[in-house]
């Protein structure tokens, strides 16, 4: 910034990393509300690049002399405020610690990277001291971060429970509703602009593990990284098991949980963080959270129960989010402040899913013979589960038990179902899923 002009039309310069279905829309909305984002800021914001990696591409609406396809250069070249809306690990990695390096604020939408490394991120933005913000990293339009990091954070959070992914969301609810196929409904994700460049982040359930690993950074004060998040994807729900959720007045959905466990004996609390399908209850809030929407619940010691609701993937949605963090980065520079910044102090240790207390709904393929119930029974029994229902759907070959136990450690629970795989009388175990939400 030149001092010599006059403060108030002093542009501060914005450069974006990236022009996809994201990159697109923030570039749109910075180009369409220019003169009322340089209301709400009191300075005017001057695009100054666009990194993409084919230049050629047809992008209406986008001046092509703003297109480059040195995004390095672009970075070093002066920016104010770096938006980075590539994804994935490299070169986003390089990039955002280069621009924070070069005195930038950065707001980010990449919570893969985040989730892995984002205390390297931080301490770079701490010591150039800058901005680091991410509210599009996780449960798009939905505001979550902020809340967590700054309404909430003189409360004590001590559960983050929620819906965190879009694509998987839109499938499962299709399949339910409408009985649609998983592929197909994901092709219809992807063409919506829902699903990650890679949509095996969102159907593996790496994307929701990466969420929910940057939620409970910030609700616990931890440091937690997506390899401590307990994962599963919805890749192996099959039809089967959303028939039985059904019966049971159930439906599956793909659910992060992360929650403060204990005091333990010594006193110690510890972070439990999972994400995998689980069949809800139809009556619970969750359960009535359809397509792309995500759904979140915080849950504090003063503040009692928060839900937080909106869409959780799409261009417009992800790039609204994307432009309250450059307002708000935005004035901070003009202050001459910084946000906050990473809050690990409390350091908590992570639990494994062995420890965590749910319950599992199965459905087990059973010869009709006498004394099934009895043996079937006693496996649970010998792992110190309790069951809560037991129904037989069929006869001869066709005999289905479908049984939910009463809570139990997640440990005994695989093991049951482990041990009931070994016994003469069980065909096959068709469905196993956790059941959460009374
Ligand atoms: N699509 C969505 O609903 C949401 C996406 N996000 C995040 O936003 C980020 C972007 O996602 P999308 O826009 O959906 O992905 P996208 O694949 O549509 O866009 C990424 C763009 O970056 C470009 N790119 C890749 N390498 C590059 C490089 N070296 N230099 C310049 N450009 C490069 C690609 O060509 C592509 O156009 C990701 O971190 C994603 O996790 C976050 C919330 C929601
Ligand atoms: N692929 C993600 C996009 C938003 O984070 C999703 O489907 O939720
Ligand atoms: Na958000």
């Amino acid at each position: 910034m030149s001092t010599a002009e006059p403060l108030a039309t002093t542009p501060l310069k914005v450069a974006v990393l990236g022009c996809g279905t994201v990159g697109t829309e923030v570039v749109r909305l910075l180009t369409d509300s220019a003169d009322d984002l340089r209301a709400r800021i009191g300075r005017p914001l001057e695009l100054i690049g666009i990194a993409v990696r084919r230049a050629g591409r047809e992008r209406p609406g986008i001046d092509p002399a703003l297109l480059t396809t040195d995004a390095e250069k672009l970075v070093s070249s002066g920016a104010d405020l770096v938006i980075e809306v590539i994804g994935g690990i490299e070169p986003a990695r390089n990039l955002i610690l280069t621009a924070l390096k070069n005195g930038a604020s950065v707001v980010t939408a990449n919570k893969a990277l985040l989730a892995q490394d984002g205390s390297t991120l931080f301490a770079a933005a701490e010591e150039a001291g800058v901005d680091l913000y991410f509210e599009a990293a996780v449960a798009g339009a939905i505001p979550i971060i902020r809340p967590l990091r700054e309404s909430l954070v003189g409360d004590e959070i001590t559960a983050v429970i929620g819906i965190v992914n879009g694509t998987t969301n839109f499938i499962l609810d299709k399949m339910d509703t409408s009985g649609a196929g998983f592929a197909e409904t994901l092709t219809e994700a992807q063409d919506l602009g829902y699903a990650e460049p890679d949509p095996t982040a969102d159907i593996e359930g790496f994307d929701a593990a990466a969420k929910a690993a940057i939620l409970s950074s910030l609700a616990f004060h931890t440091r937690v990284t997506s390899a401590d998040v307990y994962r599963e994807g919805i890749t192996d729900v099959t039809s089967t098991d959303i028939a039985s959720a059904k019966a049971m007045g159930c439906v599956v959905k793909a659910v992060a949980i992360c929650q403060l466990t204990g005091p333990d004996a010594n006193g110690e609390r510890a972070v439990s963080v999972r994400t995998h399908p689980a069949m809800i209850p139809r009556h619970h809030p969750l359960a009535s959270v359809g397509g792309a929407y995500n759904a979140v619940f915080v849950e504090s010691k003063s503040a009692g129960r928060l839900m937080f609701y909106g869409p959780g993937a799409g261009g417009p949605p992800t790039a609204s989010a994307v432009l309250g963090d450059v307002v708000t980065v935005a004035r901070n520079r003009l202050r001459g402040a910084a946000g906050p910044g990473e809050s690990s102090y409390a350091a908590r240790p992570i639990s494994s899913i062995d420890t965590v207390i749910t319950r599992y709904h199965l459905s087990l393929e059973v010869t009709d013979v006498a004394g099934v119930l009895a043996t079937i029974a006693n496996c649970f029994a010998d792992h110190g589960v309790s069951i809560q229902t037991v129904r037989q759907q069929g006869r001869g070959a066709d005999a289905q038990l479908v049984i939910v136990t009463h809570p139990a450690p997640d440990a005994a629970l695989s093991a049951t179902v482990e041990s009931l795989r070994e016994l003469d009388v069980v065909v096959e175990v068709t469905s196993v899923m956790r059941v959460e939400g009374e």
